[in-house]
């Protein structure tokens, strides 16, 4: 089992790029995770929901992790991989870049904030590396409150959550007000992120900092300093491209903006999810250009 670290910083959970014949590109993978770096980004996540998990076969997710590993591995980058079963988890003990693993509140079945507690109990007992919560309700179902979240960061080897609560709520505030030691908050709903750093968050994990990554990352670096004027300002400038990118499902509109850059072979996702709208991506576009990236 892996020594704990406090998780702080801009993490790009990496798209997975396609090529025309619909193979994954791994070239543009291993290129598009140098230039985030390059930008700004503390470190890089692997497998999150962003890089479409549940449409890669077991080959091309082993695939992934491993292009993503080696950027790591020359980049002295921490790496976090999504897993979220004990075979999953398991198998990270061959990959010595990873520092944690995105391991997600359990989806569809509603346990109630007991079954969550006992699964991650059990999930980091054997983890070979810590575990970051991914609190995501829209997406599970399941809804933590701010005890919830206290008694998962109480769990040995559990190192943080990714927070996408949906908004900042009464929760949100009585977590931040006293967060657990040693415990990671990392924003994961792209919008919300600059009030959610404002509150004392340690970094984000927000796949819209694919585009105008540099500003993502100085955002972070500006909270975190205490310069509340300048990282106001920035976070009001960079809501509004989040939102541009979420405007479909993620990572739709993210790929197809990285596509009108250059930067990836295709727009294309894989089903279910459908290719972005053209409207969306000139929006994004549009967006982009007025935050300079
Ligand atoms: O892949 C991730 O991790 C992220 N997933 C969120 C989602 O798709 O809901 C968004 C966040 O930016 C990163």
């Amino acid at each position: 089992m892996k020594g704990m670290t406090t998780l702080h910083g801009l993490y790009l959970p990496l798209i997975t790029p396609f090529a025309a014949d619909g193979t994954v590109a791994l070239d543009a993978l291993e290129r598009l995770a140098h230039q985030v770096l390059d930008d700004g980004a503390t470190g890089l996540v692997a497998l999150g929901t962003t890089g479409e998990p549940g449409s890669l076969t077991e080959t091309e997710k082993q695939a992934v992790v491993a292009t993503v590993a080696r950027v790591c591995r020359e980049r002295s980058a921490p790496l976090i991989v999504g897993a979220a079963t004990a075979e999953a988890l398991a198998e990270l003990a061959a990959t010595p870049e990873a520092v944690a693993a995105l391991t997600v509140v359990p989806p569809f079945v509603r346990p109630g904030e007991d079954g969550v507690v006992a699964h991650f109990t059990r999930l980091a007992a054997a983890s070979p590396v810590p575990l970051v919560v991914y609190d995501i309700p829209y997406r599970t179902g399941q809804y933590l409150t701010a005890g919830g979240l206290r008694r998962l960061a109480g769990i040995p080897n559990v190192a943080g959550v990714k927070y996408a609560g949906g908004g900042i709520n009464e929760d949100t505030v009585a977590l931040m007000a006293d967060p657990p030691a040693g415990f990671a908050v990392l924003g994961g709903d792209d919008t919300f992120v600059s009030p959610l750093l404002a509150l004392g968050a340690h970094g984000g994990i927000l796949s819209s900092a694919h585009l105008a990554t540099a500003q993502f990352a100085e955002l972070i670096r500006l909270w975190q300093s205490g310069d509340a004027i300048r990282a106001r300002a920035l976070g009001h400038r960079l809501a509004p491209l989040s939102k541009a990118l979420f405007a479909e499902p993620n990572p739709t509109v993210v790929k197809a903006a990285l596509h009108a850059q250059g930067r990836i072979p295709t727009p294309g996702v894989r089903l279910p999810l459908l290719d972005a709208h053209p409207d969306s991506t000139a929006a994004a576009l549009k967006q982009l250009a007025e935050v300079g990236g």
